[in-house]
């Protein structure tokens, strides 16, 4: 089997950056160039609004693509501002049900949040296009730059389109990808500094999962 480190650089593994709320995160992410960038509508200290999503979104490069990350809204709700926005991925990142899945017009990744290998059993029940992976507290859905035992998502990502969340840093990311193959890495708090996304965390970051030798 070829490892990734075989092959000198690392084109498989895609990035997302999550949470960009203002128009330095839209110049790092145009310079940076990850493969997706995330909107947070859910209620968040990274929560956007749908009219500066908009305008952002205008500012960025239209090669990386855009997903909205949503929390138990209803499907219009979610569905216009998909449409305002124009996002390009629907991120579901609550305890929506399966059928939930059907209503959109557009990519849909469906989240679950991981403490088991339970926690992902109904994961087949779900018709998504991408199964992001973040990890379990009591606290919060998402964004709390906590890590999961990676190992209990080393099979699935055999199996399915994976985006691999939480807690997920440049000191983590080689670890990580080693024991779980995903399709894709997202990266929120990792790449902060003070609240706030600091280029040159992204840039290593971004480094470290391109260049992984
Ligand atoms: O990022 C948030 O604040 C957030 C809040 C509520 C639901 C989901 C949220 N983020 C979703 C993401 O896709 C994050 O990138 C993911 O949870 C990883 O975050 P982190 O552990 O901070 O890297």
């Amino acid at each position: 089997m070829i490892s990734l480190k075989s092959l000198g650089v690392n084109k498989l593994t895609k990035i997302k950056i999550c949470g960009l709320k203002c128009e330095d995160d839209i110049l790092y992410a145009n310079k940076l160039k990850p493969d997706y960038v995330g909107f947070v509508f859910a209620k968040s200290k990274r929560q956007i609004d749908k009219y500066i999503a908009k305008k952002l979104i205008t500012k960025l490069d239209k090669n990386i693509k855009t997903v909205g990350v949503f929390l138990n809204n209803s499907v219009d709700t979610v569905k216009e501002i998909a449409e305002f926005c124009e996002l390009d991925i629907i991120q579901l990142h609550g305890d929506e049900p399966p059928e939930y899945c059907n209503f959109f017009d557009r990519e849909v990744w469906k989240a679950f949040r991981v403490k088991t290998k339970e926690s992902f059993k109904n994961l087949k029940h779900y018709n998504a296009n991408g199964y992001l992976l973040d990890t379990y507290t009591k606290e919060a859905y998402g964004g709390t730059g906590k890590a999961f035992n990676w190992s209990l998502a080393s099979k699935i990502s055999k199996e399915k389109f994976i985006i691999l969340a939480g807690g997920l840093s440049e000191n983590s990311i080689d670890k990580a990808i080693d024991i779980v193959k995903p399709a894709v890495v997202d990266v929120s708090s990792g790449v902060e500094t003070n609240g706030s996304k600091d280029f040159d965390k992204m840039e290593r970051f971004i480094g470290k999962v391109r260049m992984i030798i």
